[in-house]
C-alpha cells in the first residue's frame, strides 16, 4: 500500500513532514486556502490502535474549536481516505524552531506568549472536561505573528468517557510514570516542563533512558526556574515549579497559569468565555472521541482491521516517541 496521491476538493502540493502515524503535505482546498494536509501511513491505517488514535485526532480536531487549537478544515477519520486538512503553518512545529536558535532560547515576551497560547488552550480542554496528554513543543505549532496553537489530539480523551493513558517521557508526570491515570494535573505537568525549556533554555530533567528519565521526574527536583534565568517574573517561575510539583493536587491549574503569564505580559487576564458555555444544552455537540460510548462511535466509518506490522519498530530509544 502507498499513499494516497489524491484526495477529493484539495491539490496536494509539496511534503512538509512526516511523522509516525502520517505523511503531512501542502494542499490547496477547495477554496483557494493553502492548507496542511496529514495523510495516515498505510501501516498506521493498519494497525487498529493507530488507526483510532488517527480517527480521534480527526475527529476532536473537527469537534474542538479554539484560536488555540490547531484548526481543521476537513477530514475523514476512518478508512482509505482518510485524512486531516489543518491550518498551516509555515514556520513548522515549535521544537523544529527552537533547533534553528543558536542557544535554543527564544526572547522573553515571545516565550511568555507562546506559553500563555498553550496554557489557553488547555484551559479550553480541561473546561471541556479533557485532556491532551501529549503536551510537549513538538505538537505546538507558530504562527507568523508568534502565536501558538496546540495540535495532535490523537490521544486526547474526555475524562467522563475515561481514555488510555499515554505520554512522551521527557514531559511525563510521576504519577503517569507510576502508570496512574492522567488528567489534567498531569498535562499542567507537562506545561511546566514546556515553561522550563522555552524561559530556561532546557527541559527540567534530562536522561538516556526511559529509566533514567523516570528517575529523575520521580525523585528529583527542578531548579528554580528565576535562578535559571533572572529575567523571568518571579511569579511565573513560582507556578512553573509548582507545575512539577510531584503530587498532583499541589500543582496549578492551566488557568492559573494562563493569568500569571498574560500579567508578566502587562495585561489584566479576563475570564475565557467559550461559544459552548453561551448555546442552550441541546445545541452543544456531544463529544466524539475515540473514547466516546460505542453508540456514538459506531456512526462514524468503520475502521481498517487489516493485520500489518507495527509502525517504525527501529530499535533505538526515542524520549519524544509516545508511550503508550
Ligand atoms: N499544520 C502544519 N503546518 C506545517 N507543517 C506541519 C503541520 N503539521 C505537521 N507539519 C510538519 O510535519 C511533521 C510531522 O507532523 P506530525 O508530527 O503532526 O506527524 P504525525 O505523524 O501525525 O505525528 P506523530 O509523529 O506524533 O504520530 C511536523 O514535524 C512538521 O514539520
Amino acid at each position: 500500500m502507498t499513499e494516497p496521491s489524491a484526495i477529493t476538493g484539495y491539490t496536494l502540493h509539496r511534503i512538509l513532514g512526516r511523522g509516525n502515524t502520517s505523511l503531512v503535505r501542502l494542499a490547496t482546498n477547495s477554496q483557494g486556502q493553502l492548507v496542511a494536509v496529514k495523510i495516515p501511513h498505510p501501516e498506521t491505517l493498519a494497525v487498529q490502535d493507530a488507526a483510532e488514535r488517527f480517527g480521534n485526532e480527526v475527529r476532536l480536531t473537527l469537534q474542538l474549536r479554539h484560536p488555540h487549537l490547531v484548526r481543521a478544515y476537513g477530514g475523514t477519520p476512518f478508512g482509505p481516505h482518510a485524512f486531516l486538512a489543518v491550518t498551516y503553518y509555515p514556520k513548522g512545529a515549535l521544537n523544529e524552531q527552537l533547533a534553528d536558535l543558536p542557544d535554543r532560547t527564544l526572547p522573553l515576551k515571545q516565550a511568555l506568549r507562546l506559553l500563555a497560547d498553550v496554557a489557553s488552550a488547555l484551559t479550553y480542554l480541561h473546561h471541556q472536561g479533557a485532556v491532551h496528554q501529549d503536551v510537549k513543543t513538538q505538537n505546538v505549532y507558530v504562527t507568523e505573528e508568534g502565536r501558538a496553537a496546540l495540535g495532535d489530539l490523537g490521544n486526547t480523551y474526555f475524562v467522563a468517557q475515561g481514555g488510555k493513558t499515554s505520554g512522551s517521557p521527557f514531559y511525563m508526570a510521576p504519577e503517569v510514570y507510576q502508570g496512574e491515570l492522567t488528567s489534567s494535573a498531569s498535562d499542567v505537568y507537562s506545561l511546566g516542563v514546556m515553561m522550563y525549556e522555552l524561559l530556561g533554555g532546557d527541559r527540567p530533567f534530562n536522561g538516556n533512558s526511559y529509566e533514567e528519565l523516570m528517575v529523575a521526574h520521580m525523585t528529583r527536583f527542578a531548579p528554580s526556574l528565576t535562578l535559571v534565568n533572572p529575567l523571568v517574573p518571579r511569579a511565573v517561575g513560582r507556578l512553573a515549579e509548582l507545575a512539577l510539583a510531584k503530587r498532583p493536587g499541589d500543582r496549578p491549574s492551566a488557568d492559573q497559569i494562563r493569568r500569571a503569564l498574560l500579567s508578566a505580559l502587562g495585561e489584566v487576564p479576563e475570564d475565557e468565555v467559550y461559544e459552548e458555555d453561551l448555546k442552550p444544552e441541546a445545541e452543544v455537540a456531544r463529544p466524539m472521541g475515540r473514547h466516546a460510548p460505542a453508540q456514538v462511535r459506531a456512526a462514524a466509518p468503520p475502521v481498517n482491521t487489516e493485520p500489518a506490522e507495527e509502525p517504525e519498530k527501529s530499535g533505538r530509544w526515542n524520549p519524544f516517541r509516545r508511550r503508550k
